[in-house]
């Protein structure tokens, strides 16, 4: 369970987060979704502690992140930023033994190798296992950090825009990937998500940001309402039931 009690963040006199409280349940997919500007990368980066917090408290699992080695952190959580260009010359498969480093320390065994081995097959990547990551399309890197992060073998993923530049096929197959690693391997995963109907077919809740406020917390069938649609993009769409899910008709 991740816990955010009175989370603030500013940078000079600009508020970016406002005393966001909120219990994210451990296990499931929690998206988190809200307009351009709206503090989701800064939140995601406070819960990976890659930007110190200056107020608040963030737990994962009673664990208080801000007195937590990084050794123990990086065991508990592992994050896909927003940012990541790879410019130094290492192959896929180097990438994701990388994301094995705090088990193996530098000297990977059996088990580094068969994890893997086994992630470059569940997330297509076997093909692309001996290419350079620098050479790669943005959408085959894309996946690849996602399978760094999955690596790690932490039980909290935190995913900033995964599907950015991913084709169809590929964003369904991840989000289809995420839901099976959610559901087997119980890790719990946090994703910010640019498209309401990725978030409504495949999170468990989903907690809506705007302006640096957190301004809804729930299930999709729950929040995604029309209400809620203008109150946080500020857009009117037709709402569509299909197979269970509230799919959002802004196109038109
Ligand atoms: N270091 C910084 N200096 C100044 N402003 C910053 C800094 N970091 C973030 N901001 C501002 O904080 C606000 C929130 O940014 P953040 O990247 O967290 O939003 P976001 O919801 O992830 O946006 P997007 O959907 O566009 O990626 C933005 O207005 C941004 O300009």
């Amino acid at each position: 369970m991740i816990v955010l009690d009175q989370v603030s963040y500013q940078v000079g006199r600009l508020p970016i987060l406002k005393n966001i409280c909120a219990t994210i349940e451990k296990g499931g997919i929690t998206a988190l979704v809200g307009p351009n500007g709206a503090g989701k990368s800064t939140l995601l980066s406070l819960m990976a502690r890659l930007t110190p917090l200056k107020a608040g408290r963030i737990s994962f699992d009673g664990i208080n992140l801000s007195k937590t080695p990084n050794s123990e952190i990086a065991k508990k959580l592992a994050i896909m930023r927003q940012d990541n260009s790879i410019t130094s010359r290492i192959t896929v498969r180097e990438l994701l033994m990388f994301g094995r480093f705090p088990y193996h320390k530098g000297n990977p065994g059996q088990e580094d190798h068969e994890i893997v081995e086994q992630t470059l097959k569940q997330f297509n990547l076997a093909e692309l296992a001996s290419r350079f990551v620098a050479d790669l399309s943005g959408g085959q890197r894309q996946r690849a950090l996602v399978a760094m992060v999955f690596c790690q073998s932490t039980d909290y993923l935190l995913l900033d825009e995964p599907l950015n530049n991913l084709d169809m096929f590929h964003a369904r197959h991840l989000m289809g990937l995420l839901r099976q690693i959610a559901d087997e391997y119980k890790r719990t995963i946090i994703i910010v998500l640019h498209d309401i109907n990725y978030a409504s077919a495949y999170a468990d809740s989903i907690m809506g940001m705007k302006q640096g406020e957190l301004v809804l917390h729930g299930k999709p069938n729950d929040v995604i309402t029309p209400q809620n649609l203008q109150r946080l993009f500020g857009v009117d769409a037709k709402i569509v039931p299909v197979q269970n899910h509230k799919l959002v008709m802004h196109y038109v």
